[in-house]
């Protein structure tokens, strides 16, 4: 991280981030949306933040105190009932919306009351990452234990970049990429920190997303994903000896009991705080206790309607849908029948951020129905989101990466799925997709008479020659297929017919 980064210089190591829409006229929040008193604090956050990769800030009067989260990435803040917890998370926000770029750091907020988060909603396509359709602060515990799954799977592509990069560490990766050592078009992207920020932690924690957030915890060192909780259910028993054990940073707020302050600390201490905004954390072999900034509610929707205000993302960063199976095989969307250009299809609008149906008529020159008939299938692989009157649908996809990802999957889950077919079922299936294969023909684009659009008009004729020919195309293919499939069965048995198939 650089403050002193020009627009150039964040086109130069970014831009490749989204090549759609580049930030480059991205301005940072200016002082001046402060009131006097919190001006000096940030601007001297904004200095002392360079040394760090992802500051958490602990103190800022009389001098500021920062943990690095890059080497202790998992925080667990507790505290009574109004000590000042979502305050401490509200100072760390508005801290980072100072430093960093939309390319550089995202977050996702679980949050248990509605109104907490409410201005984070403005700065949703540049600093905010979710799963496609999500709410941009979530409070619901299914979407918590799928966002927690989806970082998992994010963490592992993570690992499996560097891996292929020969590097261990985001810091190491990202500066391969930035010095153009690594090719986006082998998969590689630079990668943005995320930040999972969980307040009322309690509400969300029941076993399985305990579970998953103690893998999570446990592998994500160095891979640019976070975890900060917080919670006053400090006896509950969501929080785990495994769970705790994966904090490196444990704060505390006031704490009701000396069994409480132990629970966090491992000592006494936390019981005597003031209430609210009085932090107690080690610090080498002591404990320091500080008083936290209070930073006023309407000066951070000044900040966010500022960050909010200027050209962002198509959306937020999309994370990866984590049961592709449940989405495809329980919703209208019948794999088998894609539209051959169903794929291409996917990528262009992916390409353009734009869920038109025109977008796809005009540049895979086809007839409007067909293209509509491809959108259709977009809603229902959860590709696009659902028609909006004039509006170009949500495109749920950020980039190619992540599509790639998921196709790369419903192609696998169609394998698998193929494989547990009956073999009569296979055969049909496969003769059906490989009659498709021969019959599809370019359309024809018939241009209007008048009109900017290139709507296709269709002859009345077209589908009625069409589907004769095809249906007779059809026959002697399945019949040929079949044929293929006798003869095989008496040289090498079922084996080898199912080893034809595939
Ligand atoms: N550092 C601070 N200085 C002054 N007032 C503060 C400070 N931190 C928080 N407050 C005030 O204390 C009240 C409670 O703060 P906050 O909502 O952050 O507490 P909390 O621990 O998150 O509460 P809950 O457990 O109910 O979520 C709020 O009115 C807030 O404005």
């Amino acid at each position: 991280m650089n403050n002193n980064d020009s627009s150039e210089d964040l086109v130069e190591k970014y831009g490749t981030y989204d090549p759609q829409l580049d930030l480059s006229s991205y301005r940072h929040p200016t002082l001046e949306l402060l009131p006097e008193s919190q001006r000096l604090w940030l601007s001297n956050v904004k200095t002392s933040y360079r040394n760090f990769e992802l500051p958490l800030l602990l103190e800022n009067a009389p001098s500021i105190i920062v943990r690095d989260l890059y080497h202790h990435p998992n925080v667990l803040l507790a505290g009574t009932i109004a000590s000042g917890k979502t305050q401490f998370i509200y100072n760390q926000i508005i801290s980072w919306l100072y430093v960093f770029h939309p390319a550089e750091l995202k977050f996702i907020i679980c949050r248990s009351k509605p109104v907490d988060y409410n201005s984070i909603a403005k700065i949703e396509r540049h600093f905010l990452s979710k799963l496609p359709g999500a709410e941009p602060a979530i409070a619901e515990s299914g979407q918590v234990a799928k966002t927690i799954n989806a970082l998992l799977i994010e963490c592992d592509h993570r690992l499996d970049l560097f891996t292929t990069a020969g590097v261990k560490t985001i810091k190491d990766y990202n500066n391969l990429f930035i010095h153009r050592k690594l090719n986006p078009a082998d998969g590689h992207r630079f990668l943005s920190n995320i930040v999972l920020i969980m307040d009322d932690m309690q509400t969300f924690l029941h076993g399985d997303v305990t579970s998953s957030l103690i893998s999570l915890t446990q592998r994500n060192l160095y891979t640019g994903i976070y975890f900060i909780g917080a919670t006053s259910q400090i006896m509950s028993r969501s929080i785990t000896p495994q769970l705790r054990a994966n904090f490196s940073v444990r704060l505390a707020m006031r704490l009701m009991s000396q069994n409480e302050s132990r629970k966090i600390l491992d000592r006494v201490g936390a019981e005597k705080l003031n209430p609210p905004g009085e932090l107690i954390f080690e610090q080498g072999d002591r404990l320091l206790t500080v008083k936290q900034p209070f930073v006023d509610y309407d000066v951070i929707q000044n900040v966010c309607d500022f960050v909010g205000s200027q050209r962002g993302y198509p959306n937020a960063y999309l994370l990866p849908i984590t049961n592709v199976e449940e989405s495809i095989f329980f919703s209208d969307f019948d794999i088998y029948d894609r539209d051959p250009l169903f794929e291409e299809s996917t990528r262009l609008i992916v390409m353009h951020q734009q869920g038109s149906t025109s977008l796809i008529q005009r540049k895979l020159k086809l007839r409007y129905n067909r293209a509509g008939r491809i959108m259709d299938q977009l809603e229902a692989a959860g590709i696009v989101g659902s028609f909006e009157g004039s509006k170009a649908r949500e495109v749920f996809y950020a980039d190619e990466h992540a599509l790639e990802q998921y196709l790369e999957t419903i192609n696998a889950s169609n394998s698998s799925k193929l494989s547990n077919l009956s073999i009569s079922e296979s055969i049909l299936r496969v003769a059906g997709s490989k009659i498709d294969k021969i019959v599809e023909q370019p359309e024809k684009l018939v241009q209007p008479k008048s009109g900017k659009e290139n709507i296709a008009i269709k002859s009345p004729n077209d589908s009625c020659h069409n589907g004769n020919d095809s249906r007779k195309a059809q026959l002697a293919i399945a019949i040929f297929i079949l044929a293929m499939i006798l003869i095989i069965y008496l040289i090498s048995g079922w084996e080898g017919v199912v080893n034809w198939l595939k």
